[in-house]
């Protein structure tokens, strides 16, 4: 058999380079298609580097014709909840339109499997919690409505071209390669976590924190933590799964376990030494008070469950970004 190998769009972000070099760990060579428009060229390091824009469905098919890859790994997005209400044109062009090309790619080069980073975004404000895959999605954003058109696209393709996909709904992704190598590294930085490590190592002045009167056991928003590792490590998971004739799935990526704001802000302190300095700010529209995924269908269905998902280890990988050391 012939070296596997997997086009990764977004290949130069957070997510994606981390599963880059896993895959590359595993021997099977990532070919990373990326804009820059937020991933970072260096961070691109376990296998070629096209430059190019998923929205140009000539190139991508041109390099699936070139590289030949067993599947693909569909990263590439708009990813900023706040942006998509401001700007939804840029989200549903470069979401939907840009997963519509690639699809299209796809077929023209008749590459038949495809893993799409989809998002708790696509459940919106949940009725009940934990949120298992059978909770409605009823997103209350752009950004969640693109995710959950591609899904929507995902499964037509495969009803009336034969696809084969697996859709991973995303819940929070944090920390950093263990061996220091890669980080999340945005600009500007909105995530909770980096944000407060920032805080922490003196970057920003202080850490706003949108709303402490939700009820939720302390008052701030809670969310379910995934350490990008264990992320990565799903869509090895999820391509095995393909490639051994498994179902067309839509599963959730958490832990099961829903963390407060001021439960980060304890470890990072137990973790580093500092405290995060804070200001209590309005609460950020769009946000729901808490979600946490019932992690049981991709443990049943791919055999996954996280190992690097504890708030200790979070705070521990992604500090030395900050220039904070994590004390033993
Ligand atoms: N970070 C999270 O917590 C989270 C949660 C749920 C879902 N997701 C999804 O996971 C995926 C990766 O997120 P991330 O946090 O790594 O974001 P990121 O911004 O670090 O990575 C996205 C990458 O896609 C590239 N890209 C964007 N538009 C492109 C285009 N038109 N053509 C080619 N490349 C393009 C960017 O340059 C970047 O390298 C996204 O689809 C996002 O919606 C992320
Ligand atoms: O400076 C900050 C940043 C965030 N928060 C709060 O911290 C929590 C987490 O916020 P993030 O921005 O880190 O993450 P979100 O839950 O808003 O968004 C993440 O999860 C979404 C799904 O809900 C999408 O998938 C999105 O791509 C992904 O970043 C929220 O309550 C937010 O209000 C602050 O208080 N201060």
């Amino acid at each position: 058999m012939s070296a596997q190998r997997i086009l990764v769009t977004g290949g130069a972000g957070y997510i994606g380079s981390h599963t880059a070099k896993l895959l590359n760990s595993g021997g099977i060579e990532p070919v990373a298609y990326d804009n820059l428009s937020t991933g970072n060229r260096s961070s691109v390091r376990w296998g070629p580097f096209i430059h190019g824009d998923i929205l140009d469905t000539a190139h991508l098919t041109r390099t699936i014709t070139q590289y030949e890859p067993d599947a693909v790994i569909h990263f590439a997005a708009s990813a900023y909840v706040g942006e998509s209400v401001a700007d939804p044109s840029k989200y549903y062009r470069n979401n939907v339109g840009g997963t519509l090309s690639l699809l299209d790619a796809c077929r023209q080069a008749g590459l038949d499997k495809v893993i799409f980073s989809s998002s708790c975004a696509t459940y919106g404000v949940p009725a009940a919690l934990p949120i298992a895959e059978t909770t409605p999605q009823v997103p209350i954003n752009p950004y969640g409505k693109t995710k959950l058109i591609a899904e929507h696209m995902l499964a037509d393709y495969a009803a009336a071209f034969g696809l084969r996909y697996v859709a991973l709904r995303y819940f929070n992704a944090c920390g950093a390669d263990p061996d220091g190598e890669l980080g999340e590294w945005h600009d500007p930085e909105t995530h909770l976590i980096p944000r407060a490590l920032l805080a922490a190592s003196g970057g920003i002045s202080r850490l706003e924190v949108f709303g402490d009167d939700y009820k939720t056991d302390d008052g701030t928003c809670v969310r379910d933590y995934i350490h990008v590792c264990d992320l990565a490590r799903a869509h090895v998971l999820a391509f095995d799964h393909l490639a051994k004739g498994g179902e067309n799935l839509a599963v959730n990526l958490g832990t099961g376990h829903g963390s407060s704001i001021k439960e980060i802000l304890e470890a990072i302190n137990r973790i580093t030494g500092r405290s995060v300095p804070i200001e209590i700010h309005p609460r950020r529209a769009g946000d729901p008070p808490a979600l946490y995924a019932d992690p049981s269908l991709a443990r049943t269905t791919l055999g996954f469950s996280p190992e690097f998902s504890d708030l200790d280890t979070i705070v521990r990988t992604a500090a030395p970004f900050f220039g904070l050391e994590a004390r033993s």
